[in-house]
């Protein structure tokens, strides 16, 4: 970690200030958990030191534990790698010190960071700050005895929630949760810790020793049936995580044993984790997420970040308004347009945001403060106000490329002009403009203001300002950026498309549909793939093998079995009948009117040996319904639509809902090893055609043992500043 480094400057008021520094968020790196050692022990010689802050510089306390050590001891299995800070520092050098500590917090002070604060004797903080124990999300559980002082400071309940979600708080919350003991201004957050840690040690206010507190803690037979509703709770939402049964396990010891026995089950535990398979995936997440906004010799080289004030949206369905809910609630004033005079699109904005406002996302002020920056317009005279264009109405090419050509006349020159199309090659879409260096794709996933992926398309004609001004719109409005090259399907459903062919195609090796959905939900998708057709409706599964059989006919499955449904009347949800049959109040059932439609479609397919259906396990459902979509990742990496094969794991978790504690799907397909897919799909493809065919790419691997996600070449294609 760049420039890491403690210093302590003592006053003439006996207050040593001990300020930790590594950019960007002071994470606890190896060198500043050494230099926290170093100066408190010069501090506790010194006779001149009768009390010390702690605190951050540039404005934060701390992020936490520096979690690029993590990655370190995950590659190499030397858990020696990681500093014993709970009982060494926390513990013996701040806790149990002859001298108060008291923690001046700004900013934020998460993980380890807030386990810092909390073995100090007193905690003061500006408004701003975010307090938080996010340790679950990243695989481990706190380590630094999080889990046994926090419960100790605002109550068992609170912490267990505090921890169970990953969710930081804001310091007012901590103050009214005892884990904050006055909330001060910026400007005068040091004067008051300082008088704090005086008081502390010259007795005006108690020495709090946190891990020894119990008035916090409830009576044990009630703590335990808090624990077991958390335990019960945990095993409905966060399967196949151990941490969270772990965590609740160590809160239990030092309830039942103390703090200082839960405090000991805490680092052994901690260090148990970090070696999971679940930690190991989920810090990849946590690396691959942060890096989709890097794009090599584009981004963090200089200041050309344009502000983009106001967009204007061309159709108000449902994925329109979706953009123009998430841009006005991003504060971006948005210039609605719409054929229909009653404003459909308007309306649709109006509910999405009284939705939120109902499940208490957003308050009745934010949606009057969001409605305050939307117009709703039938033509295109505000057009000439606008920084950018977002095009959003039906898959119609001609009809796009007219929208872009009467558009190109009426914005201004920078206008970026932005299409929503899944399906329409850019170049399509840009013929006939003069400015095909300003159209660029969108690629929200409906419904745009829930759904966190952004797929921004680029073709060789793109320019890289225009990339970066929608990276930026892209981070105002929180979404998760990929930026891929313009091809049939872009990054997400290109690498899916064989995953819903493979599902059919097992289907007809004799495997019941919802044998199948079981067996994918099981794996951590939240749907099957045969629940998800029914969701998204047969007609745009159709539109879909239509199109990925014509770009890829090569290696599609298509016998015609959904235009078989779609004759027998079912529509999916939208009309209650698809392979499962929906009922106001009942659970989606099976349909068993669908099997004689679906042996006639495995009659016609003929691929199960004399008739008789295939056994196959679970394991075995999934590897054939995911190896084909690994496979195209292969492909969408040799190609150089993706930047970097972690793109593709954040991908495919944000757009498709694999599970995140798999890492992403190559992330997965790398802890089974590329040879082993490789024989795999070579085995299916001899039997049942292209479909399953290994990629140049996936086959040079296993030949040559690499890994999938190890980028060897450089990319095949690459943006660059003009
Ligand atoms: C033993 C202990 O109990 C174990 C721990 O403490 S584990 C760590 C617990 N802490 C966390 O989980 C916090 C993780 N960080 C975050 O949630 C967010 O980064 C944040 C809220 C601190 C800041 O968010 P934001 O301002 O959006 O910046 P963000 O892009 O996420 O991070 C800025 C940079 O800091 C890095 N970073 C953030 N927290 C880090 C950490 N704890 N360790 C190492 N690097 C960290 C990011 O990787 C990123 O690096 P990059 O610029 O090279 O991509």
């Amino acid at each position: 970690m760049a420039k890491a480094r403690v210093s302590m400057e003592i006053g003439a008021d006996g207050v040593a200030v001990i300020t930790m520094a590594s950019p960007p968020v002071n994470a606890l790196a190896t060198a500043v958990i050494a230099g926290l050692k170093e100066k408190y022990a010069a501090a506790m010689g010194r006779s001149d030191v009768k009390a010390i802050v702690l605190t951050g510089d540039s404005g934060k306390f701390s992020g936490g534990f520096d979690i690029s050590v993590f990655v370190e001891v995950q590659k190499t299995g030397d858990l020696s790698l990681l500093p014993d800070v709970s009982v060494d520092l926390v513990m013996n050098t701040i806790e149990d010190a002859g001298k108060p500590s008291v923690a001046a917090i700004q900013g934020l002070a998460l993980g380890g960071g807030l386990e810092l604060a909390m073995g100090c004797h007193a905690r003061i903080s500006t408004p701003d700050a975010l307090l938080g124990l996010p340790e679950l999300s990243l695989g481990v559980i706190p380590g630094f005895g999080g889990t046994q002082r926090l419960p100790r400071l605002v109550g068992l309940q609170k912490a267990i929630k505090m921890m169970m979600l990953s969710k930081p708080i804001k310091a007012k919350e901590g103050y009214e949760s005892g884990l904050v003991d006055e909330i001060v201004s910026a400007e005068e957050l040091l004067t008051v810790a300082k008088i704090w840690a005086l008081d502390i040690a010259e007795r005006r206010k108690p020495w709090t020793k946190s891990l020894h507190r119990i008035d916090r803690l409830c009576a044990l037979y009630e703590a335990s049936q808090k624990l077991y509703a958390s335990r019960k709770e945990a095993e409905r939402t966060a399967q196949n995580m151990p941490q969270y049964q772990v965590c609740l396990d160590v809160i239990e010891e030092g309830i039942v044993h103390g703090g200082y026995a839960g405090v000991l089950k805490e680092a052994r535990c901690f260090k148990e984790l970090v070696l999971s398979s679940t930690s190991k995936s989920l810090v990849h997440v946590f690396f691959a997420l942060r890096a989709t906004s890097k794009v090599p010799n584009l981004t963090g080289i200089g200041p050309n970040q344009r502000r983009i004030k106001k967009v204007a949206i061309i159709g108000g369905g449902l994925m329109g308004s979706g953009i123009a809910t998430a841009l006005i609630l991003s504060d971006v004033h948005v210039i609605l347009k719409e054929r229909d005079p009653t404003f459909r699109g308007i309306k649709s904005v109006e509910a999405n945001l009284r939705g939120l406002v109902k499940r208490g996302t957003i308050t009745q002020e934010k949606m009057n403060r969001a409605l305050s920056v939307l117009k709703g317009v039938l033509d295109y005279t505000d057009f000439k106000y606008a920084d950018m264009v977002i095009e959003a109405v039906i898959e119609d090419a001609p009809l796009k490329q007219s929208i872009f050509n009467e558009v190109e006349k009426l914005c201004p020159p920078h206008c970026i002009l932005a299409t929503t199309t899944s399906t329409i090659d850019l170049n399509i879409v840009g013929k006939n403009t003069n400015c095909q260096d300003r159209i660029i794709g969108a690629h929200f996933f409906s419904p745009a203001h829930v759904m966190p992926l952004l797929e921004i398309v680029w073709t060789e004609k793109t320019s890289p300002q225009v990339i970066l001004d929608l990276m930026t719109v892209g981070k105002i409005m929180k979404k998760v950026p990929i930026v891929v090259r313009n091809c049939t399907g872009f990054a997400v459903n290109r690498t899916f498309f064989p995953y819903h062919h493979a599902s059919a195609l097992v289907l007809h090796l004799g495997v019941d549909f919802d044998r199948i959905d079981r067996a994918i939900r099981k794996f951590g998708m939240p749907m099957g793939p045969f629940q998800l057709a029914d969701l998204v409706g047969y007609g745009v599964v159709s539109a879909a093998n239509r199109i990925y059989s014509s770009a890829f006919r090569d290696r599609t499955f298509n016998v015609g079995f959904v235009e078989l449904m779609i004759q027998d009347g079912r529509k999916g949800k939208e009309n209650g009948r698809g392979y499962y049959l929906y009922e106001r109040g009942s659970r989606p059932k099976a349909d068993p009117s669908l099997l004689p439609i679906i042996d006639e479609s495995r009659r016609r397919a003929s691929l199960m040996p004399s008739g008789k259906p295939i056994s196959m396990s679970d394991q075995e459902i999934v590897e054939m319904i995911f190896f084909p979509a690994v496979n195209e990742a292969c492909r969408v990496i040799d190609e150089g639509v993706v930047l970097r094969a972690s793109d593709v794991d954040v991908a495919s978790i944000v757009g498709m809902g694999f599970p995140r504690h798999r890492g992403g799907l190559l992330f997965w397909a790398d802890t089974l090893g590329s040879s082993y897919i490789y024989s795999k799909l070579k085995k299916w493809a001899d039997s049942y055609g292209g479909l399953f065919a290994p990629s140049p790419y996936l086959e040079e691997r296993a030949r040559n043992g690499m890994s999938l996600s190890m980028n060897s070449s450089p990319p095949k294609a690459s943006i660059s500043r003009m």
